[in-house]
């Protein structure tokens, strides 16, 4: 395999904990979404998005079916665009940080020197922005050369994949994938993009043995022959 020219990595799991988003922006966005409609619920975006949800759960009233998806963790499009919208206030004011593992921030400015790096996450893309825009090392949206979300398609198929490295312009087997979830790097391979499995003790995550896995950035930086921090 050539040293990939991009990376492009997950959020949860593998440069985020799973904590940070299930305990900490779910939560947040849940305690806040009937004061933000009654607030916002006019504005042009909102507007939008809530005739999403209603396409997407006809006949539903649309505030019991975003609380069902928040139940379910759906990755549902209207869902993450406006849970993105909710936390982008509480980034704004500083009642959010966006987490990152110690060793994510060195890794990525070591690799943005040579290397593309983008993000493809079920957040939406407001909403990765805003996570690394207001990261607990700093602003890192300087590094990135692209951010995706489901507008592009599921994680879990093999043509959203093959989207992003056209809308990178680039060859799939010239990015590096790298997420927590197998049936991700599934997709990710099939579509010609090599992968790595971040397994982060401490999020409980389990060696698939179906893909190359590292516990850490500096891991993955050795195995495919990336700048080291
Ligand atoms: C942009 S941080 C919030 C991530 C999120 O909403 C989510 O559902 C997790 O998605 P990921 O694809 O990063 O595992
Ligand atoms: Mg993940």
């Amino acid at each position: 395999m050539p040293r990939p020219a991009a990376i492009l990595t997950d959020i949860e799991g593998t440069t985020t904990s799973i904590a940070f988003v299930k305990d900490r922006l779910f939560p947040f966005a849940a305690a806040a979404l009937e004061e933000f409609l009654a607030a916002e619920g006019e504005t042009p975006a909102v507007r939008e998005i809530l005739a999403a949800v209603r396409a997407a759960a006809p006949g539903q009233d649309p505030v019991a079916a975003l609380r069902g998806w928040m139940a379910a963790d759906a990755k549902v499009t209207p869902l993450k665009a406006l849970q993105g919208l909710i936390w982008h206030q509480g980034y704004a004011d500083g009642r959010l940080r966006g987490h990152l593992w110690p060793d994510v921030a060195p890794c990525l400015r070591a690799w943005a020197a040579g290397l593309r790096l983008a993000v493809y996450s079920s957040g939406s893309v407001e909403a990765q922005r805003d996570l690394f825009g207001h990261s607990e090392a700093g602003d890192l949206l300087p590094l990135f050369a692209g951010f995706f979300d489901t507008a592009m398609g599921g994680k879990r198929e093999a043509t959203s994949y093959a989207a992003i490295a056209a809308a990178l312009g680039l060859a799939p087997a010239a990015i590096l994938f790298l997420s927590d979830v197998a049936e991700e790097l599934d997709a990710a391979a099939a579509a010609g993009m090599q992968v790595c499995q971040l397994v982060r003790a401490a999020d409980g995550t389990v060696a698939s043995g179906r893909h190359p896995a590292e516990s850490d950035f500096p891991g993955v930086a050795r195995r495919f022959g990336l700048p080291a921090a």
